[in-house]
């Protein structure tokens, strides 16, 4: 199943998937079904009824908010451990575009433009093959309680950019530079506690690991695919007739792709997905193995698990799919714009850590707390915006399964 949102990015995820996908697609054969987004959440809804058997992998054309909705719609299933099995592909049809960009990353490519990531991702979705992605679970304290995030929490300049600069996205990535710049003429300071559990203190997740023939496995599909892409290989795709009881569904045509209309079931708040062992509750102290950061004034938190913030945003060098690491990253209070700036700079290259910025603090993590005093402020979960107040999070190594190799 591929999810479309139309209006991602400069809201031409539809024309990207036919102009440099479905021909991809068609040549090796996989059959798929086109299925466009409503609204927000529709996607969530839709994943949390869907009868997930009749599917190999659910894609996503989009930037990362839909993969967001379809990892969240997955974990409130009753089923959600073996829902979260499902191979999840994603496309980048957004401005943002962070997981697309870690996971060329992570296949050796070298920076490309945003056509040539997406046609990148395209081989990696035809290639087929899965490998385990880490999950982290954030528990906030009002709204909903607990979601699951691939990508990243952040607090301060950078998440303030994130949204600010969401009114730039006709600029595609460099939103982000442009968000970067604005923010910076009117540099804040951000007052709250940040408390981490170090990766070396914490135990190993205690699941069992698995092999790496377990690992890598090939997704199934119809019929083997031809060694190269040849115009001559060239045959249309069969495009699977699901019939999902569950929704009442409209089919049409458009540009010779079945679109699927689907109405949703209302939402679901019961908690699910494992238990998240390194935290206590909110309103108790941190475990005594935890790093409380003594300073109190900041200028951005950022946890990120995956090595890219963005296609410009090389932000955690170290990071990879399946390392069970947050890699935590905050600015003290007292850095000037100029050195902040070259620090964005250096970050676009993932030098930023060499640079020696007295400023800057890196750890690598597996349970952080983050309790914001400023009575005002933005806090993003993978880009979306949460309710604005104390979080936690854990780190699920492996939890999710991407095609990402
Ligand atoms: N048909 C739709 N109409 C309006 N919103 C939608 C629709 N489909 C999905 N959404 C919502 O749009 C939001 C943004 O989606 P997404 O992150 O995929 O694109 P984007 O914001 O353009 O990308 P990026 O985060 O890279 O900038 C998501 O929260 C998603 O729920």
């Amino acid at each position: 199943m591929i999810l479309v949102n139309p209006h991602s990015g400069k809201g031409q995820a539809l024309g990207l998937f036919t102009s440099h996908i479905q021909r991809m697609l068609n040549e090796t054969r996989m059959s798929y079904t086109l299925v466009i987004t409503e609204r927000q959440n529709h996607a969530r809804e839709m994943v949390r009824e869907v009868d997930l058997s009749q599917w190999d992998a659910l894609v996503i054309i989009s930037g990362d908010g839909l993969l967001f909705e379809v990892v969240n719609g997955l974990m409130e299933r009753e089923d959600w451990e073996e829902a979260i099995q499902t191979p999840l592909g994603i496309l980048p049809g957004g401005s943002g575009n962070a997981l697309a960009a870690s996971i060329h990353h992570y296949s050796g490519a070298q920076p490309v433009s945003s056509e040539e990531l997406l046609v990148s991702c395209g081989f990696l979705l035809c290639k087929g093959l899965v490998s385990h992605m880490d999950l982290v679970s954030v528990h906030l304290s009002t709204g909903p309680t607990r979601l699951f995030s691939f990508l990243s929490v952040a607090w301060g300049f950078v998440a303030d950019v994130d949204i600010e600069s969401e009114k730039y996205r006709c600029v595609g990535a460099a939103r982000f530079t442009l968000g970067t710049l604005v923010r910076l003429a009117s540099l804040r300071v951000y007052r709250g506690r940040l408390a981490y559990l170090p990766a070396d203190e914490a135990e190993e997740d205690d699941r069992p690991v698995r092999s790496s023939s377990e690992r890598e496995k090939e997704l199934p599909r119809n019929q083997p695919p031809p060694p190269s892409f040849r115009p001559s290989d060239l045959r249309r795709a069969s495009v699977d007739s699901f019939c999902l009881n569950s929704f009442r569904n409209s089919c049409n045509s458009n540009n010779g792709i079945r679109v699927k209309k689907l109405e949703t079931v209302p939402p679901n708040a019961t908690q699910k997905g494992p238990p998240d062992s390194l935290l206590v509750p909110l309103d108790q102290p941190v475990p005594s193995n935890w790093v409380v950061v003594p300073e109190e004034d900041f200028v951005l938190m950022l946890a990120v698990y995956q090595s890219h913030l963005s296609e410009d945003l090389y932000a955690a060098p170290e990071a990879t799919l399946n390392d069970g690491v947050i890699h935590l990253l905050y600015v003290r209070a007292g850095i000037s714009r100029a050195a902040l700036l070259r620090l964005f700079l250096a970050m676009g290259k993932g030098t930023h850590l060499d640079n020696n910025c007295p400023h800057l603090v890196y750890a690598r993590v597996r349970a952080l707390r983050l309790e914001p005093f400023s009575p005002k402020g933005v806090i993003t979960v993978d880009g979306e915006v949460v309710e604005y107040g104390p979080l936690q999070a854990q780190v699920h190594k492996g939890l999710a399964k991407l095609i990402a190799r």
